[in-house]
């Protein structure tokens, strides 16, 4: 059977839904060739000189890898000539990046996780690239962009989307018309449709958190764990699996594949108060192919996409994947607010 690729794909939608632009099929045309220049040094290794750190911190106070900087200078200097952006955000630069004059612009404004799971590199571990697209919302007037114009709830994303560097190396992708898989065919340099309309599964038993955070976790949080882990016998009458890869991409991969439940959520330590993710780069585009595939994503009782940010590299507490799931463990908020009332 002859397969879509990721052109012919974008092609597709933009003549029968009109689904995307034209500007916009172009513009992750070249984040997706951005990706596979990345996974390509990623799967070099030691071999490429990549793994290990630098001596440098980002505006997160976080060490960067090798391969947090040279994943975000490939994605800057694929995207900057392209013409369809007006400007860049990540999570690895403080401030936006304008295109600069010498090169044309266009109407649209990219934020991205050049490298999610940056502890997982030199382990040999899937890592991945998160990246989110909205509309710039000043274009018409003419004048140059600014932070603000990014501060747009993720209802508003245009388009979203992750590469995963495993096994194998795959494009996940929403333009707001369901969530379609690509895997990349390293022989013909392709990315080739092998998921045509990714569903989560409404229900689950496999959960993902990082169990060492328990004693910092809010009370709801601790119920509903406490609940998986008291199985068959327990208030939930089902036995749970657990999986924690320490990748987002990765672990809501598997979520999009086979369902379950993932949350890194707000704590009661002073660092984990706002939550651990970012909201812009990887909450947001995460929701939205969530949605997309019939999953929900909440912060605790809120939809994610529905939250008004008020900083680029603001943080907030995630839990997504299965719907029936997800609203459990939004209920089991809900009671625990309505009882401190
Ligand atoms: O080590 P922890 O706290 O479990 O963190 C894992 C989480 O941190 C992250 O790695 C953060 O991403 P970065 O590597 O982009 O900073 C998420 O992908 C993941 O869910
Ligand atoms: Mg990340
Ligand atoms: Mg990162």
């Amino acid at each position: 059977m002859k397969r879509k690729t990721l052109t012919q794909y974008l092609v597709e939608q933009q003549r029968k839904e009109q689904a995307v632009s034209a500007e916009v099929r172009l513009l992750i045309e070249i984040v997706a060739r951005a990706c596979k220049a990345i996974g390509h040094a990623v799967s070099k290794g030691a071999l490429g000189g990549v793994l290990g750190s630098l001596e440098s911190e980002n505006v997160q106070g976080e060490v960067q890898k090798k391969l947090d900087v040279l994943s975000n200078e490939i994605l800057l200097e694929a995207n900057e000539w392209g013409g369809h952006l007006a400007a860049m955000a990540s999570e690895e630069m403080e401030t936006i990046h304008l295109i600069p004059n010498r090169y044309p612009k266009g109407e649209h404004l990219l934020l991205f996780d050049p490298l999610d799971g940056s502890s997982n590199i030199d382990v040999n571990v899937s890592i991945g690239t998160i990246f989110s697209v909205l509309h710039a919302p000043h274009h018409a007037s003419g004048r140059e962009v600014d932070e603000d114009d990014f501060l747009q709830a993720g209802a508003t994303q245009v388009a979203a989307g992750y590469a995963v560097y495993g096994p194998q190396t795959m494009l996940v992708l929403t333009v707001g018309s369901g969530v379609v898989g690509f895997t990349l065919d390293r022989e013909m340099g392709s990315w080739v449709l092998t998921e045509e309309d990714i569903r989560i599964p409404e229900e689950t038993t496999e959960f993902a958190i990082n169990m060492s955070n328990m004693r910092h976790w809010e009370p709801p949080v601790k119920r509903y764990i406490g609940d998986c882990l008291a199985g068959k016998t327990g208030p939930l009458g089902k036995d749970y699996n657990m999986r924690w890869i320490a990748s987002m991409v990765a672990d809501v991969h598997r979520i999009l594949t086979r369902g379950g439940i993932f949350m890194y959520p707000r704590d009661e330590r002073p660092s984990g108060k706002a939550g651990k993710l970012r909201l812009m780069y990887e909450a947001n585009p995460m929701s939205m192919i969530v949605e997309q595939a019939g999953g929900a994503a909440i912060d605790g009782t809120h939809r994610i996409l529905d939250v008004q940010p008020n900083a680029l590299h603001q943080r907030i507490g995630v839990i997504l994947g299965s719907k029936q799931e997800v609203e459990r463990v939004r209920q089991y908020h809900l009671d625990a607010a309505s009882q401190e009332a």
